[in-house]
């Protein structure tokens, strides 16, 4: 297959982790036989450092003529320390997410066998999570207006829905249910937000056209708690933009890592994917930030093109990397490797194909799956 790969490394860790999945990628098409061509562009700081504006128009052509876009990550202390900033880095991945239509967040989430001691929950609780997480990503809070007085002393940031982009999204989360394990849980606060109630209201009559999947609804702050005390209650979590990206935070402790942690996010006609973390500017240029979100998330491109082959052969590499150690130290705190040795390993099992099909073989579970 031919493939137009748009990278946007962006700040931070963000260009340290994304080489690591651009290897993973060449390993693949070197293995598979495929090409893949990848371009570049400036993306949040990098951009504004560059061309003033943190989303240059020349980035945005780029991803809309690009099959799908790979992203590292943006932020940067300067902007985040300066609540007085006229632009900011995020703005560039917001209005990205917008310009391309990327209405769902595919955020999954699943505890590694190899990686059970590493939660700092108990073992017997995060045991056989496996969940996935849809995240409404263009509406609700982040894209109401936005409003500061003359006095800058009261602010306020609009949440409104429609039914348009509830239901689109509830969609997507039925039908992924209906491949896994047939549950969706909507995430709300229709105690007392409105908008949630709209949201309750449309979920459940579209539920009466998936009947084999069980729909239920849990409001935001019983669910925060619920992940972290019997997380293999959930398969499918719909939710609202803001709910999704603190929930899933929240989600990256029960594997161990928010380094392992990858998304999918989806529109009409576009596609990207991203780590769930940010630039965790403390770590940038030291060699220890975890590629395996970046990683899987190249996986997760390898599967919204149908290459399901080839986005095993990335997951059996990332796991034969987990069960062996060769970690960043997120995962084994005294480990002798770096972001550059895990994806060195990784890509070179990827190439040594037969041994990964072997470790396969000891019937590992690697996620259901989140495809729709
Ligand atoms: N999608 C994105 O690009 C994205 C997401 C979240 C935050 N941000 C931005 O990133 C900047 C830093 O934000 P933050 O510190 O709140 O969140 P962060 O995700 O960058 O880091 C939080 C913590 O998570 C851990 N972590 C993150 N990535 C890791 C990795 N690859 N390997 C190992 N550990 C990792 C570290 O302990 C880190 O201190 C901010 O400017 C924020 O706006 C961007
Ligand atoms: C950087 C920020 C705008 C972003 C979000 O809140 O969506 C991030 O936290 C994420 O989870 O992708
Ligand atoms: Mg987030």
């Amino acid at each position: 297959m031919n493939l137009n790969i748009a990278l946007l490394p962006g700040d931070g860790v963000g260009p340290e982790v994304l080489a690591q999945a651009v290897k993973c990628l060449q390993a693949v098409e070197e293995t598979f036989n495929h090409q893949f061509i990848f371009r570049e562009a400036l993306v949040g700081a990098a951009a504004i450092d560059k061309k003033g504006r943190p989303l240059p128009q020349s980035t945005l052509k780029l991803c809309q003529e690009a099959d799908a876009v790979l992203f590292g990550a943006i932020g940067d202390p300067k902007y985040d320390n300066d609540p007085e900033a006229k632009v900011r880095p995020e703005q560039g991945l917001l209005e990205l997410r917008k310009s391309l239509g990327l209405f769902a967040n595919i955020r999954p989430v699943l505890s590694h066998p190899s990686l059970l001691g590493k939660s700092p929950l108990k073992k017997e609780i995060v045991s056989g999570t496996d969940f996935v997480i849809f995240r409404e990503l263009t509406g609700g809070i982040y894209f109401g207006e936005k409003k500061l007085n003359e006095e800058g002393t009261v602010a306020s940031d609009l949440c409104e829905y429609s039914e348009t982009e509830i239901s689109r999204i509830a969609h997507l989360a039925f039908k992924a249910a209906k491949s896994r394990k047939k549950k969706v849980t909507l995430v709300d606060k229709a105690n007392v937000l409105e908008s949630s109630r709209l949201w309750r209201k449309v979920v459940t009559r579209i539920g009466e056209s998936y009947p084999e999947v069980a729909l239920d609804f849990l409001f935001v702050d019983n669910a925060a708690m619920q992940l972290v005390l019997n997380p293999t209650q959930f398969d499918v979590i719909l939710t609202e933009n803001m709910f999704g990206d603190i929930l899933s935070d929240e989600g990256s402790v029960i594997g161990g890592s928010i380094g392992l942690l990858a998304s999918a996010s989806i529109g009409d006609e576009n596609a990207l994917f991203e780590p769930i973390h940010g630039s965790y500017p403390q770590a940038k240029g030291k060699n220890v930030a975890n590629p395996i979100a970046s990683i899987l998330s190249a996986a997760m491109l390898l599967e919204h093109f149908g290459l399901m082959e080839e986005a095993m052969a990335i997951k059996l590499a990332v796991d034969k990397s987990l069960r062996k150690g060769i970690v960043t130290p997120d995962i084994k705190s005294k480990s002798q490797f770096g972001t550059q040795q895990v994806g060195d390993y990784i890509a070179h099992s990827i190439v040594d194909i037969e041994d990964n099909f072997s470790v396969n073989d000891e019937n590992i579970d690697l996620g259901k799956s989140t495809i729709i």
